[in-house]
């Protein structure tokens, strides 16, 4: 065990006495990053170029499980959302992954990934890569957002401010070291560099302007440790699916 994971409860803890003011409210969300994916240590070794191709196309074809479940998530936070304010913003989330008649979108791009890493499209679609413990993570996410009032349901895609740092490191990071995979690939990173600060500005003026008592600053909090844990399971369940001590070759 090279990382280690503070569990929900060791990480979240109420803060005392009563609310704080909705710019507090913001670090202790941001006190979150700690535990973000970005620390496991299968992003650390895919950073720094440690990274088989089987191991890279692994994790993208993994990774298609979440790319695939956004748009559902979103879908559930709009179908709990009683606000038409909120709803024609939100809205947006999907058609960036699914597309529009006249734009690629997030799901596309990320076959294309998939397809400069030397992975088949329909290999990709059909899930046949797909680990358990990825499949767990992922409908977790959709059925915490289903399930759970939608405000929280909007704070748990906060890990959203924490995603820029490591999607430019890890776009610096596919061009330096994985050059066998083709540039135009890497599309889906550069677009979420101003999707994911877009996304979670709009998601951080909800959770500031809509939790104000503890309970309600304690569950946001406790939503976004719930979403860096999904990330972390996945990112456990692909490391063990792809080990390092097997030989892979490109
Ligand atoms: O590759 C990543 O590290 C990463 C992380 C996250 C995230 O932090 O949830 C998202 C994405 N990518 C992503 O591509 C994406 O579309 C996305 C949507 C959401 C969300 O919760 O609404 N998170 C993320």
């Amino acid at each position: 065990m090279t990382t280690t994971h503070a569990t929900s409860n060791e990480a979240t803890g109420t803060n005392g006495t009563g609310p704080v003011s909705p710019d507090a409210l913001v670090e202790r969300l941001r006190e979150q990053a700690t535990r973000y994916h970005s620390e496991h240590d299968f992003h650390v070794r895919m950073n720094a170029g440690e990274l088989s191709p089987d191991q890279i196309r692994g994790w993208v074809a993994n990774r298609f499980c979440y790319q695939e479940a956004i748009p559902r998530k979103d879908a559930a936070i709009l179908g709990n959302c009683p606000e038409r304010e909120v709803r024609r913003r939100w809205i947006r989330r999907i058609t960036d992954h699914d597309g529009t008649e006249s734009t690629e979108g997030g799901i596309e791009a990320w076959l294309r990934l998939g397809e400069a890493c030397g992975l088949e499209r329909a290999e990709m679609e059909d899930g046949r890569h797909i680990v358990p413990g990825v499949r767990f993570a992922v409908e977790a996410y959709v059925t915490f957002t289903r399930t759970r009032p939608w405000v929280e349901a909007v704070a748990s895609s906060l890990t959203e401010l924490f995603a820029p740092g490591l999607m430019a490191e890890r776009l610096a990071a596919f061009e330096r070291h994985y050059t066998w995979i083709d540039r135009d690939g890497l599309d889906y990173f550069r677009n979420r560099l101003h999707q994911a600060p877009r996304d979670s500005e709009h998601a951080l003026e909800i959770v500031k302007e809509r939790c104000r008592t503890v309970e309600q600053q304690d569950a946001a909090v406790a939503a976004l440790a719930f979403k860096n844990d999904v990330l972390w399971s996945m990112m456990d369940a692909i490391d063990r699916a792809y080990p390092d001590d097997r030989a892979y070759p490109a």
